[in-house]
């Protein structure tokens, strides 16, 4: 510790600084939910909105990759605050949260950056109970535990224990993905959380996009104002959960490539895992449930034309997949670092903001119900690794299609100009509607999940500053007519889902109106 730390540990310790709002035990909320339902989004949200509150925040990972650390970028804001990342390499955190999380919690306790809040984050197959114990010891509060669900996937989920688990001694349910869900299925859900939580306030939303006090306890935030500093980032530390059950599997000689699984009962001893159900998110999950995952890693780029053509396909005829996130590097677009997402009904996104800051490479975490089946996709991503793939079998094609699609892009009023700047990536994108307060990241974004969500199309996202982009790849095999005929369809319902609220000006209609 230096001189300076020292002494500023000293005070803290003196004049109680260190201890949360206003004086009291540093307060602590508790994010817990299923795979995928959010809950770095609503992490990402709190810290966006956060103003001056210092947050702490702690993640925890049911994968063997420490996947959430890449997409919350832990390890830049972690060196900010000379934090280090902790990883877990013995026990499961689902059912031992002891040791290197109690380490992370003194850590954040005895910082010298007098955190306000602190936010967990548990992993989608934790019990969030298995906290508790260890908050109060080390004299953290829990001041709330929120649920973050996914609206669409609810009643397909629900049989889990371990869902069950998670909602059972919940404060506040965020009903989140209601832009993706039916009425019907979110006043379903709604029916289903009543029962479950017992009556917890349930609030319904879009990328839990909610108020910060309504998650986090602000309640003494008056005595803010006395201890405001410099530091605005939050700090984020990260660990992993499970023990790596290790195989490096170096498909091509080289050490560039790695893939390690982990294979874990979610559920409670004696609950046998149940395997190969006939389409079993689809259908709903049964209780007795185990889960695995796989991770994969690659320091050569991957082809986007194969990862479109078979990876993707290939996952989404893979039944038992409930999870796949991580970072992707494309041979067809280098400088992008596109963060890949597939949650709840088979919703799939990429979008690259931040550019590379260290050396690229890919790293995905795949989660599901059958070892074997995940494994097999990593083999597809192995195929989509380049040199050993040619990436464009016939580039004059490519070429031809991506003419031919932009020229239909740029002949329609609602999107902007089209570039082939990036051959034989077209980038494209709606225009957004000021006027309607409607922002190109919200139309786009809503168009690359509809049409990621039909599956025969795959639509990558750029975005930067204001600018934000959609890029397709047409290949040998495409059809553009038919990608042009789904998209513009597409566009068609997102803008009137989008825009149904406003009553449309004269001459904002000649653009919007097909
Ligand atoms: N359409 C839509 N997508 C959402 C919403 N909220 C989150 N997502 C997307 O859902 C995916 C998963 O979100 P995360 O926040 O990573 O979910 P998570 O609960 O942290 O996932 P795990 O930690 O892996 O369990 C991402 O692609 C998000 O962009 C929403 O309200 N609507």
């Amino acid at each position: 510790m230096e001189g300076n730390e020292m002494s500023l540990a000293f005070e803290n310790r003196v004049f109680d600084r260190r201890s949360g709002l206003g004086g009291g035990r540093m307060g602590c909320t508790l994010v817990t939910g299923f795979l995928g339902s959010g809950k770095t989004t609503l992490l990402k949200h709190l810290m966006d909105a956060r103003g001056d509150l210092r947050l702490a925040v702690l993640v925890n990972e049911f994968a063997a990759s420490d996947v959430d650390s890449l997409l919350l970028d832990s390890a830049r804001l972690n060196s900010a605050f000379n934090l280090s990342t902790v990883s877990l390499t013995h026990g499961c955190a689902c059912c031992d949260v002891k040791g290197p999380f109690r380490e992370s919690l003194q850590k954040i306790v005895d910082s010298k950056h007098n955190f306000d809040c602190l936010l967990v984050e548990t992993s989608g197959l934790a019990r969030p109970d298995k906290f508790v114990a260890e908050l109060e010891e080390v004299g953290i509060h829990l001041d709330m535990t929120v649920a973050v669900v996914d609206a669409e996937s609810l009643d397909k989920i629900v049989k889990l224990d371990i869902v069950k688990k998670q909602l059972q001694h919940v404060d506040l349910v965020l009903l989140n993905k209601c832009d993706l869900a039916t009425l019907g299925q979110i006043s379903d859900a709604e029916d289903i959380l009543e029962e479950l939580t017992a009556g917890a306030k349930v609030v319904r939303s879009q990328f839990c996009k909610v108020p910060l006090d309504l998650v986090i306890d602000c309640s003494r935030l008056q005595a803010l104002d006395a201890v405001k500093e410099e530091i605005s980032a939050p700090g984020v530390l990260s660990h992993e959960s499970l023990p790596k059950m290790a195989f490096r599997n170096n498909v091509y000689g080289k050490p560039s490539i790695a893939i390690s699984s982990v294979d874990h009962t979610g559920n409670q001893p004696g609950t046998g895992g149940q395997r190969w159900m006939p389409d079993k998110l689809q259908s709903g999950l049964s209780h007795g449930m185990s889960f695995s995952s796989v991770t994969f890693e690659s320091e050569l780029p991957l082809s986007l034309a194969v990862f479109q053509s078979s990876v993707l396909r290939w996952m989404s005829k893979t039944t038992g997949l409930l999870r796949a996130k991580g970072i992707i590097w494309f041979a067809e677009d280098r400088g992008s670092r596109f963060i890949f997402q597939w949650s709840g009904l088979k919703r799939v996104e990429a979008i690259s903001g931040r550019p590379w800051e260290s050396a690229p490479k890919s790293c995905l975490v795949f989660i599901g119900i059958d070892e074997s089946e995940l494994e097999a996709i990593t083999v597809q991503l192995s195929r989509s690794v380049e040199p050993h793939v040619k990436i464009s079998p016939d580039t004059s094609i490519c070429k031809e299609y991506a003419v031919s699609f932009s020229e239909k892009v740029a002949a329609d009023g609602r999107f902007k100009e089209p570039s082939l700047n990036k051959e034989p990536l077209v980038i494209f994108g709606l225009k957004g509607s000021p006027l309607r307060g409607i922002r190109e990241s919200e139309l786009n974004g809503a168009l690359m999940r509809v049409v990621n969500g039909k599956g025969s199309i795959f639509l990558t996202a750029t975005t930067c500053s204001e600018e934000y982009n959609l890029q397709l790849l047409l290949d040998k095999d495409s059809e553009p007519d038919e990608a042009w005929n789904e998209i513009r369809l597409a566009a068609s319902s997102v803008i009137s889902k989008l825009c149904k609220n406003f009553c449309p000006c004269r001459s904002d209609l000649a653009a919007h109106a097909h």
